[in-house]
């Protein structure tokens, strides 16, 4: 029987690992790909890198998801406590992957033919098979990722890796301020996807009578679109647009039930966007069927009553205006500056 591993930190797995991960798994019976993590370690390289923290799981969860239907392969976690790169102690870490193995380990697999010197004296039964050693199918390290930042090789990510960098953007504002059609154009330039907003979703189902929303109504808008959210955020490309989110969704509540919601709130202090583009109202009111609170001095006040809502839980806009174009162009400027493009 032939059992293999091939091991990293895989921070980012990427399209050369799971190139390797393949190749390796039809060269044996049972291949072991173990994600090695130190914390402390691990948090440094991401810090330099000014990228978010990897945390183990998600790594395993990645490589998981890219192998799902690869019966051969399994994936182990295990910490490699002081793990600098400089001084890392390659017997510890062997011993420590061989008892996570259990069985007699015959094929070690890397990228780096001078891990031999290591892996000869770790696994002197086994045959260290060096794959693509100069990356000429995918010419990438993690390493360069982390330096140069995700966007600029996207392509590199696995499908599986990119909900875990896209940016998030949320458009909001009040009623009839032309967030449904920036959502839509915004995506289109981007090339990727959007969440439309919920809760109108459920108008066009009751019919048009917004005074027969009740509270079980917000709460489908606030489960619905959440849900809506987590799976385009599967399909999307560097950045996912939200037309609305729950804070918006508490201001429906409060303008037509008089009260807030726990619920939304809760959904609310556990939301995470990188940005948020408030629109102001000061394009023409459209009448859509669905729409009754469109008198000026209406639309002013409950604008102030939105941005109010923001500022008390502290959460950051950027306030956009003008006409439609002007819109526009002022937030595809910032979702390239989010994304560095
Ligand atoms: N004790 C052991 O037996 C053992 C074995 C392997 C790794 N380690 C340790 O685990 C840690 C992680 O290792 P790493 O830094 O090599 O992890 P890594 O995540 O940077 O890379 C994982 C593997 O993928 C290969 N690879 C990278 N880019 C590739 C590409 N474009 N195409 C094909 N293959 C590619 C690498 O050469 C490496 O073999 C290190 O601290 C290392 O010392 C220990």
């Amino acid at each position: 029987m032939k059992v293999g591993f091939y091991g990293g930190k895989f921070m980012p797995f990427h399209q050369g690992h799971l190139y390797s991960t393949l190749k390796a798994s039809a060269m044996v019976d049972k291949l072991y790909v173990i994600v090695l993590y130190d914390e402390e370690r691990d948090r440094k390289l991401c810090e330099q890198g000014n990228m978010p923290y990897m945390p183990y799981k998600e790594r395993a969860l990645w490589i998981s998801q890219e192998t799902r239907d690869c019966p051969n392969i399994e994936i182990l976690y295990i910490e490699d406590a002081d793990s600098l790169d400089a001084d890392y102690n390659w017997l510890e870490g062997g011993k420590r992957i061989k008892a996570a193995i259990h069985e007699s380990i015959t094929h070690v697999f890397s990228s780096e033919s001078s891990y031999s010197k290591w892996f000869d004296q770790i696994y002197p039964e086994a045959e260290h098979i060096v794959l693509d050693e100069a990356r000429q199918m995918f010419p990438i390290s993690a390493t360069q990722i982390r330096t140069e930042g995700v966007y600029k090789h996207w392509d590199m990510l696995p499908m599986s890796v990119r909900p875990f960098f896209t940016k998030k953007v949320a458009v909001v504002g009040t009623e009839s301020c032309g967030k449904s059609t920036l959502v839509r154009n915004l995506a289109k330039l981007f090339q990727t996807t959007y969440v439309e907003e919920y809760g109108r979703t459920i108008c066009e189902e009751i019919g048009n009578g917004s005074d027969l929303i009740i509270d079980r109504h917000y709460e489908e808008i606030t489960y619905g679109h959440k849900h809506l959210e987590f799976q385009r955020l599967k399909q999307a490309n560097k950045v996912l647009f939200i037309d609305s989110e729950q804070v918006v969704t508490q201001y429906y509540t409060k303008v037509y039930q008089g009260y807030e919601l726990p619920i939304v709130e809760e959904a609310i202090a556990t939301q995470r966007y990188d940005l948020y583009l408030y629109l102001e109202p000061d394009v023409p009111w459209v009448e859509d069927g669905y729409r009754v609170l469109g008198e000026t001095s209406v639309r002013a006040s409950n604008n102030a009553l939105l941005k109010e809502m923001f500022a008390q839980r502290h959460i950051p806009i950027i306030t956009i205006e003008g006409t439609y174009n002007e819109r526009m162009e002022q937030a595809i400027q910032h979702v390239r500056a989010l994304i560095a493009i």
